[in-house]
């Protein structure tokens, strides 16, 4: 018979007592969600007066400019630091070299001009890759073989990341995963002035298939067809590469580092914030929203503490800031139980 480490007829330690009351467990709480941890990602699209709603992520739709800031002002009133923004571009936009991702006038770049003109307290995040805009729908330039080519991609990223800079990006977020472009960015924004445009690298993305409704959404799943990401996409079977990538970045000039998937990486998350304890990111990507929303939809899940549940998940595992479709919803939460 084993003995009791307490010697006596109790247990010396009920790990039950401390959760018996609320305010015992609000004592002990070792983690919280608050608004100031959400990031949240937004489509956009040319045209006036335009919302389109995306098939696959019930609840998350594509804006024109001008609704667009109508959305942002919600965001700001729900106290949301920061958006980050994805363009859906038409195919008089894509091209082989993606030469419209530069375009001083593009509607990335219109976009953040109008937010930062109206709203110039609201955090603007732009995504610095060539997906929208190449016609195959890879990241960056391909050769004759399909095979992406590191370093003139890196050049149209770098011309990318300077127009999102002047036309007022705070964040530049390259997602591309192409070897050196965090520093080749960097000394570019230094070199033209952009001293204080802050870069959230994607240092830790992984080649997942909890993309597909994302690329619904920006319209690149039919241009990407069979084509597959696992040149530049890391293997889901790794993990120190992951702190290898997410070093390299913070070297070359990242001010934030990014893990992507969220849900299916925490493990991910909690190395990388441990070992590096540089600002991390986790994004909670278009797929795990729509299983979400799925098991909501046919009630099979709470929604409001599913949601609350998977995002304080994030900020356990290390996070410092969680980029998730579920923003807007989580702040609205948020709001309604501080009354
Ligand atoms: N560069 C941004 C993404 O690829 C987002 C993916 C997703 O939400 O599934
Ligand atoms: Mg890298």
């Amino acid at each position: 018979m084993s003995k009791s480490l307490s010697r006596g007829p109790f247990p010396a330690t009920r790990m039950r007592r401390m959760r018996a009351d609320d305010f015992s467990r609000r004592l002990m709480r070792e983690n919280r969600l608050s608004v100031d941890d959400l990031i949240y990602p937004m489509f956009v699209l040319d045209g006036k007066n335009q919302r389109e709603a995306v098939a696959s992520m019930p609840g998350v739709e594509r804006f024109s400019v001008d609704l667009l800031l109508q959305e942002a002002k919600e965001l700001v009133e729900l106290g949301i630091p920061a958006i980050a923004l994805f363009p859906v571009v038409d195919a008089a936009g894509k091209s082989e070299l993606a030469e419209e991702a530069y375009n001083s006038n593009g509607l990335v770049q219109r976009c953040v001009s109008a937010l930062k003109d109206r709203y110039p307290e609201l955090g603007i995040i732009t995504d610095v890759a060539l997906d929208p805009y190449t016609t195959h729908g890879q990241d960056g330039i391909i050769d004759d073989k399909g095979y992406v080519l590191n370093d003139r991609t890196v050049d149209t990223l770098v011309k990318q990341a300077l127009s999102h800079a002047r036309a007022g990006a705070d964040v530049v977020a390259p997602s591309d995963m192409m070897d050196g472009r965090i520093g080749d960015v960097r000394q570019a924004l230094e070199a033209a002035g952009h001293v204080n445009t802050r870069i959230l690298a994607y240092s830790a993305k992984y080649a997942s298939s909890y993309y597909g409704p994302f690329r619904d959404a920006v319209g690149s799943a039919g241009n990407l067809g069979k084509g597959h990401k696992y040149s530049y996409q890391m293997d889901p079977a790794n993990s120190d590469e992951a702190l290898h990538e997410c070093a390299l970045d913070l070297q070359e000039g990242a001010d934030m580092i990014m893990v992507k998937p969220g849900m299916p990486y925490l493990d991910i998350v909690r190395r990388v914030k441990d070992e590096l304890a540089a600002p991390t990111y986790v994004y909670q990507v278009s797929g795990e929203y729509a299983m979400h929303c799925a098991a909501f939809e046919k009630g099979w899940l709470d929604r409001e503490a599913v949601i609350m549940e998977s995002l304080l998940a994030f900020k356990r595992a290390g996070a410092d800031g969680i980029l998730t479709y579920f923003a807007k919803a989580a702040a609205i939460i948020l709001r309604d139980h501080a009354k």
